[in-house]
């Protein structure tokens, strides 16, 4: 049966290739990730047709503008029945709060059980060069550590993070805080574009409610056994 700490990441352009991969996963993944590549092609069809096979979604879509116009868009993506939707954290408190306010109110409005509204920190692709290069004064895990704590602050259920920092987030933000990790990759795997990494069990003693993984299943020879082997390692912690 499938283990819902796991999100796979579903960074296709066609249904066929969802469609494809959701059938060869099959039981193992009961939690998807829907992104910008696949919703701004295919648009709401990606997240209606998951729902249909009884999957959860992540609709990973990082809204980020004023207050009002990113509240005025998560409340319309609600109605795509996703169990997660998301910000980014550098949009600041107050958009984070309008967010989660409206958010709250229209579900309870329409009688939509509300999704979980989460905020991306510092993205994991981010090493310490780029960091450095966009000017940050703080360290990127302290900055992460702000970020989280505001995003509790305003009233989010959790964070997008590294496991890099999953421990300090969780320490700061208590046991029930979501920490969802991308930048995890089995041991020996490609890091790709991703920079703070760390394996899946790494990241689950850690402290991470959920890992998404997209590549190392998605571009694996044997997406089945690669999930296999990442189920394995999960389920030692
Ligand atoms: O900080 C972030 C936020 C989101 N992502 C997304 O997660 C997956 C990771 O895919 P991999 O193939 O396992 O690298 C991808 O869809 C990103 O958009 C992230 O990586 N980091």
């Amino acid at each position: 049966m499938s283990d819902e700490r796991l999100i796979a990441a579903l960074d296709f352009h066609t249904m066929e290739n969802v469609r494809s991969l959701v059938s060869v996963l099959g039981d193992r993944v009961g939690y998807y990730k829907v992104g910008m590549e696949l919703f701004y092609r295919v648009g709401p069809e990606a997240v209606t047709w998951l729902r249909e096979q009884g999957k959860h979604v992540f609709l990973d879509l990082k809204l980020h503008d004023i207050p009002n116009t990113v509240a005025g868009g998560l409340c319309s993506l609600m109605c795509l029945g996703a169990s997660m939707l998301n910000v980014h954290a550098g949009g600041g408190y107050t958009m984070m709060k309008t967010s989660a306010d409206r958010l709250h109110e229209e579900a309870a409005r329409l009688g939509f059980v509300c999704p979980k509204l989460i905020a991306v920190t510092v993205l994991t692709s981010i090493g310490q060069k780029d960091w450095d290069g966009l000017g940050q004064a703080l360290p990127i895990s302290d900055a992460v550590v702000r970020y989280a704590s505001l995003a509790k602050q305003a009233g989010l259920d959790g964070v997008v993070a590294s496991p890099q920092e999953a421990a300090l987030i969780r320490k700061a933000c208590g046991p029930d805080f979501l920490i969802v990790t991308p930048g995890v990759r089995p041991a020996g795997a490609s890091t790709d574009d991703q920079s703070r990494i760390a394996t899946p069990a790494a990241a689950l003693r850690a402290g991470a409610s959920h890992l998404v993984i997209g590549r190392p299943i998605r571009a694996a020879a044997d997406p089945g056994a690669a999930a296999d082997a990442i189920l394995k390692e999960m389920e030692t912690v």
